[in-house]
């Protein structure tokens, strides 16, 4: 190849490439073992790791990967670098994408989605983690995840849960969360019929805030002409939400509600999106959950939930950016004191404007960035907030005819004793995502992914066989229990059956701890203490389930969206104001300190 067929492309100056094009560069990025020398027009060599873009636009081979220096415009070449391929750095990657900005998503695993990913075995298909999908309608300005994948060209097919939840609880208290409001409540009054003022109002609350939210255009709340904008325009939905910003659910539950039992249902409900009781669970977010299962209900995706990461990967590669697998970042690249690229454990090194961090805050600040002190906004956080528990999961492949007709899609089960809801393996999870959709598993089967809460403390320091031993044992313990609940012989039908652990959370997901994210140490002041996309580091943002507004997959969402229309700003993709930037992000800091 001559190399005067060379020419690097400026990034911003860049935006009528082929439709081919990325497709090429992303298989390249995947396996970027050949070499070549090349220059530029300038006659400026560049150096290592540099892909060469413009070859694809040209329609030429894909070429990359020159030992050397860097060349100052080759470290410009990507807009952002996103460390990660969990729903919130997707989100974050495709939303910039599609403002025109050039990304490289860098992913440690060999397929996107991290915790919203999936594996197949024996022709089930499982989905890693949660199948409880929020923010996936056709309606309202809160269903994030279809805004998301429409944002990128993909709309994907869903079958409506009826039943978001069935919980089986103490004193055989059993409670079906309808997709019908109406009828949701009917099942609540009815068996608390002493408590039904109470019950509406608090939920009452709930829809105020649902509302409020779902007036709103969301974008990022750290961006002072959108949030200043915001209030112009719907100034009483932006009061209510920052009258509730500080509040926690159960601190409003108990204003309207005495009966304890009720209570401890609210706290069940609130513990399975927080993994903590209602008292910690900020009423933003409880309103939030507790009502878009009613307003747009929640869907399933045809296929399993593993599409959705993969539809946002290609679509994100559809707008011109690129995604590398088998990319394990090691190391985040500080120059004056600015995050300007990342290094991989393999040596190879990226470069651009901004550094996005999907990696949770644990992971980025203990470990991505070497020998930084650890800023005082990070302090504050971690002060604040501790790893939450891992999991333990069981996937399983059983025998269809164990599952008694009409059986429901999620169960929360926690048998005898409240006072264990919060206890590892004191409750237990179950999904059955083939109710809804049979094409996950072989004919005559069913998916049964059961999980409870579990430390990475109980499975260190144990050798190979003890480790295997354990998980059978305290796996048994799991199915025994959900075979005397709900399922009487379930272990006889058992097909198929994978155990993981915390410690395989923290290996495939790369979570520290394998932790499911961040939980309060005490009571919080409700969402104020979360920090948001910005960081203490220049040009470094974090964006998934350790920011703004926590856990779940249309938490995250939310976090990536807010995240790109910061980068956005802050590259000169969005408007922005300096001097309102710098007052706000005080202003946002200073409240953080409140909490
Ligand atoms: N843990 C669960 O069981 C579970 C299940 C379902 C949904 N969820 C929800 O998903 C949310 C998490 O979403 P998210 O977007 O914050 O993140 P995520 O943990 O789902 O994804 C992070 C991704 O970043 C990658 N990664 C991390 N460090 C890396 C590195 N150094 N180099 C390259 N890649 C790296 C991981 O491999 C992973 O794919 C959770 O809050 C949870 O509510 C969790
Ligand atoms: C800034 C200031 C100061 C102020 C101002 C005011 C305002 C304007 C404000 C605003 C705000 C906003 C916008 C907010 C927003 C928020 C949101 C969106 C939120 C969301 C949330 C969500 C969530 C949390 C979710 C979650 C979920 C989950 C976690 C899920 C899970 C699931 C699972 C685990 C499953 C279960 C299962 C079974 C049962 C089986």
């Amino acid at each position: 190849m001559l190399l005067s067929n060379l020419l690097l492309v400026p990034t911003l100056g860049f935006n009528s490439h082929s439709k081919s094009e990325p497709t090429k560069i992303s298989q390249f990025l995947a396996n970027p073992t050949s070499k070549i020398k090349y220059s530029t027009s300038s006659g400026k060599a560049y150096g290592q790791n540099f892909v060469l873009r413009a070859q694809s636009v040209m329609g030429l081979e894909d070429v990359g990967v020159e030992s050397g220096e860097l060349g100052g415009e080759a470290r410009k070449f990507y807009d952002a670098i996103v460390i990660g391929s969990g729903i919130g750095g997707l989100v974050a990657a495709t939303q910039l994408a599609v403002k025109g900005a050039r990304v490289l998503v860098l992913e440690k695993y060999v397929i996107p989605g991290g915790s919203s990913g999936f594996y197949e075995r024996d022709g089930y298909t499982f989905d890693v983690g949660s199948s409880v999908m929020f923010g996936f309608s056709d309606k309202g300005n809160l269903n994030l995840i279809t805004q998301a994948l429409a944002a990128v060209g993909f709309e994907m097919e869903v079958i409506p849960d009826l039943t978001t939840v069935h919980f089986h609880l103490p004193n055989n208290l059993s409670v079906q969360v309808h997709r019908e409001y109406s009828k949701f409540i009917s099942e609540m009054t009815s068996k608390f019929p002493h408590e039904k003022e109470g019950i509406l109002k608090f939920y009452g609350e709930c829809w105020k805030i649902f509302n409020a939210l779902n007036s709103l255009e969301l974008k990022s709340l750290e961006e002072p002409i959108y949030l200043f904008g915001q209030f112009f325009k719907k100034p009483l939905e932006c009061l209510t939400l920052a009258f509730f910003l500080p509040q926690n659910a159960g601190d409003i539950a108990r204003k309207f509600i005495k009966d304890p039992e009720v209570l401890s249902f609210i706290d069940a409900e609130c513990f399975i999106v927080s993994t903590v009781n209602a008292l910690q669970t900020p009423m933003i977010n409880a309103g939030m959950v507790l009502c878009d299962r009613h307003f747009g209900g929640i869907n399933y995706p045809v296929g399993g939930v593993g599409g959705i990461a993969k539809s946002l990967a290609k679509g994100l590669v559809d707008n011109g950016s690129d995604i590398l697998y088998k990319a394990n970042v090691t190391n985040i690249i500080i120059e004056d004191g600015k995050a300007v690229g990342v290094r991989l454990s393999d040596g190879r090194e990226f470069f651009a404007k901004t550094v996005i961090s999907n990696a949770t805050r644990w992971d980025t600040f203990g470990k991505l960035l070497k020998g930084e002190t650890l800023p005082k906004e990070e302090e504050n956080f971690q002060k604040n907030y501790v790893k939450a528990p891992s999991f333990l999961s069981i996937h399983m492949g059983v025998k269809a005819d164990v599952l008694p007709p009409d059986t429901d899609c999620h169960h929360f089960v926690l048998e005898n004793d409240w006072a264990k809801l919060e206890e590892p393996y004191g409750s237990i999870f179950l999904s059955i995502p083939t109710v809804l959709d049979s094409s996950l598993a072989p004919e005559g089967r069913h998916i049964l992914h059961i999980f409870t809460t579990s430390s990475i403390d109980d499975w260190q320091g144990l050798s190979i066989e003890d480790y295997e031993v354990k998980k059978e044992l305290v796996a048994d313990e799991i199915i025994t229990r959900l075979e005397n609940k709900l399922f009487p012989g379930l272990k006889s039908s058992i097909a198929l059956k994978e155990v993981g652990t915390p410690k395989t959370h923290r290996r495939y997901l790369a979570r520290d701890s394998g932790t499911y994210g961040p939980m309060p140490r005490k009571i919080p002041k409700g969402l104020l203490g979360m920090p948001f996309n910005t960081t203490a580091i220049d040009g470094l943002y974090c964006v998934g389930d350790s920011c703004f507004p926590g856990q779940g997959v249309i938490a995250v969402a939310f976090s990536g969206v807010m995240c790109a229309h910061r980068v956005a700003a802050d590259i000169g993709l969005e408007k922005k104001s300096p001097v309102l930037d710098a007052a706000l992000l005080r202003l946002l800091g200073w409240l953080r300190t409140l909490a």
